[in-house]
């Protein structure tokens, strides 16, 4: 059974082409991991998943339903939720609420039950707060719940937003640089979540990520974009070793020797 399947996908910007025939299929509970060197095309390929972006040519199809060129929001409904490169937190919002505003997606009250806030909006505001602490319970951010989002430490803002969109129950989790500006425990401990993460929410996920540390630790296939162009895919053992991937790095001298 296949999850999602990307098939010939292109994005130009002009004259710039910034995923070109980009393919991609992953099946329900895979972890994958996406990487390139920078400007490579893979903040675009996540733009084209989520609807920030409809492809210039090529399909998506996620379930079997095409989804290339929806909504971001209607795109989140299907069952696809990302982080960002640069967190995006509701920063002057609570920690507990910039979850429980993410748990509202799948929840329409009538006009009638809203005005009226019986029994049943109760509950369902009730029920809305307790996932959402439970998620936070999950993150270690219980402790936090009444601080402003924007008041907490970096790599604590990086882990609310991965309770934030767990909070919309995808089946698809897009993590955008997840280990980015976390320290060497952090990242230990970040490898460890989202390996317990994918078994206890069953979550298929896919992972852009410039630590190769983090990347090969955690993923069991890898693609590696070049130029917007699928230039590998394979196990870690296989993309360490593959010599377009050394030669795609080698501008990048700290990464190549990450990789190698
Ligand atoms: N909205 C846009 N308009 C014009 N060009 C864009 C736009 N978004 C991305 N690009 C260009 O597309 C190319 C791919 O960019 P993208 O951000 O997807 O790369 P990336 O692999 O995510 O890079 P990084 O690792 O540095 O985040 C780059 O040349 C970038 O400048």
């Amino acid at each position: 059974m296949t999850l999602l399947q990307v098939r010939d996908c292109t994005k130009q910007f002009g004259g710039l082409t910034a995923v070109n025939k980009f393919n991609l299929t992953i099946s329900p509970g895979e972890l994958v991991g996406l990487i390139g060197p920078n400007g490579a095309g893979k903040t675009t390929a996540f733009n084209l998943l989520t609807g920030v972006y409809a492809p210039t040519s090529g399909t998506i199809e996620f379930h079997g339903q095409s989804i290339a060129g929806r909504r971001p929001y209607q795109i989140a409904q299907c069952g696809i939720s990302r982080t960002f490169q640069n967190i995006r937190l509701f920063k002057s919002l609570t920690v507990l609420d910039n979850v429980r505003t993410a748990t509202h997606l799948h929840y329409k009250p009538s006009l009638l039950q809203t005005v009226l806030r019986g029994g049943g909006f109760h509950q369902a505001e009730l029920e809305t707060e307790r996932k959402a602490r439970e998620l936070l319970e999950r993150f270690g951010l219980s402790k936090f719940e009444n601080y402003l989002a924007g008041s907490l430490a970096y790599g604590e803002q990086r882990r609310l937003e991965i309770a934030r969109a767990l909070a919309t129950d995808p089946k698809l989790l897009l993590l955008d640089e997840p280990a980015a500006g976390m320290n060497p425990q952090e990242k230990i401990d970040l490898m460890d979540q989202i390996n317990s993460l994918r078994k206890d929410f069953q979550v298929t996920i896919l992972l852009i990520e410039h630590d190769m540390k983090v990347v090969m630790g955690v993923c069991e296939r890898i693609l590696v974009l070049d130029y917007g162009q699928v230039i590998a895919e394979g196990t870690p053992q296989e993309i360490r070793s593959d010599p377009k991937v050394i030669e795609a790095y080698l501008g990048d001298a700290g990464a190549a020797q990450q990789v190698a």
